[in-house]
């Protein structure tokens, strides 16, 4: 029996990475991925569904079980923490949750505010670290908050570090690492086992490469 597999798929950042190596894993991804503007794309052939999702909204899909599986950042699984099976690291779109300010900056405050799109991850880490922060939620331009006097710290992701450079600002600690991941439902991973494993292994022949 092979029934179809639906996948959730990040538009954005991660698509043509994600795009390349399904490529290169073998499945005929067709042109229209990347031409048009549609939202669900069907792969008769392999008996496979994408959904083009923002990455943000990934995990939550397959969580609730209208994917499959999908691909998402390991920013956002560390953000929402959702009940899925993360099968694989996948090895692209490599960047970095960071803690960063303006250089020099003292904390006076008691509980100094820190500015981010991810306050779950903020708020672990500075638990962890015995620090009462506030936490305050951006969804962009988080350099912006030192800057301009919201914020002593920022909590944000770093690539190649232009941002913060650009911006005049520095980063204090590394928080975690970040790739992307295959990710599965769980009663998915295990009524679809067959079929989820198969791709599991031919992405990891690739990876491994
Ligand atoms: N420099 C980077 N900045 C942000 N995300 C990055 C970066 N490099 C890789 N990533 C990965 O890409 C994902 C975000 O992709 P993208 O920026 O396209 O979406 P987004 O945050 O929803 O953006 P927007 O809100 O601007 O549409 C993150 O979850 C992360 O795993
Ligand atoms: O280290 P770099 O290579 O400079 O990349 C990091 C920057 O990229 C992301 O922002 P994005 O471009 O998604 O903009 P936004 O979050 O402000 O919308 C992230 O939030 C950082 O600001």
């Amino acid at each position: 029996m092979n029934e179809m597999l639906t996948m959730a798929m990040p538009k954005g950042r991660i698509f043509e990475e994600a795009l390349e190596l399904l490529r290169q894993a073998g499945y005929s991804l067709p042109q229209e991925f990347e031409d048009s503007r549609k939202l669900i794309i069907d792969l008769e052939d392999e008996k496979l569904r994408f959904m083009l999702a923002k990455p943000m909204d990934v995990a939550t899909y397959v969580e609730q079980g209208v994917a499959d599986i999908g691909i998402a950042g390991k920013d956002v699984l560390l953000e929402e923490e959702p009940d899925v099976y993360e099968l694989l690291d996948l090895h692209i779109s490599h960047c970095y949750l960071a803690v960063a300010g303006v250089l020099g900056s003292a904390i006076n405050e008691a509980a100094p505010k820190i500015a981010t799109k991810y306050p779950n991850v903020a708020s672990h880490y500075f638990r962890e670290q015995g620090e009462q922060v506030e936490i305050i939620k951006l969804n962009g331009s988080i350099e912006l908050a030192p800057l301009i006097g919201l914020a002593e710290r920022i909590v944000d992701i770093v690539s190649t570090g232009q941002t913060l450079k650009e911006n005049g600002l520095v980063e204090f600690e590394r928080i975690a690492e970040v790739t992307s991941r295959l990710i599965a439902n769980r009663a998915s991973y295990r009524l679809k086992e067959q079929r989820i494993s198969e791709m599991v292994e031919r992405l990891s022949k690739i990876i491994n490469k």
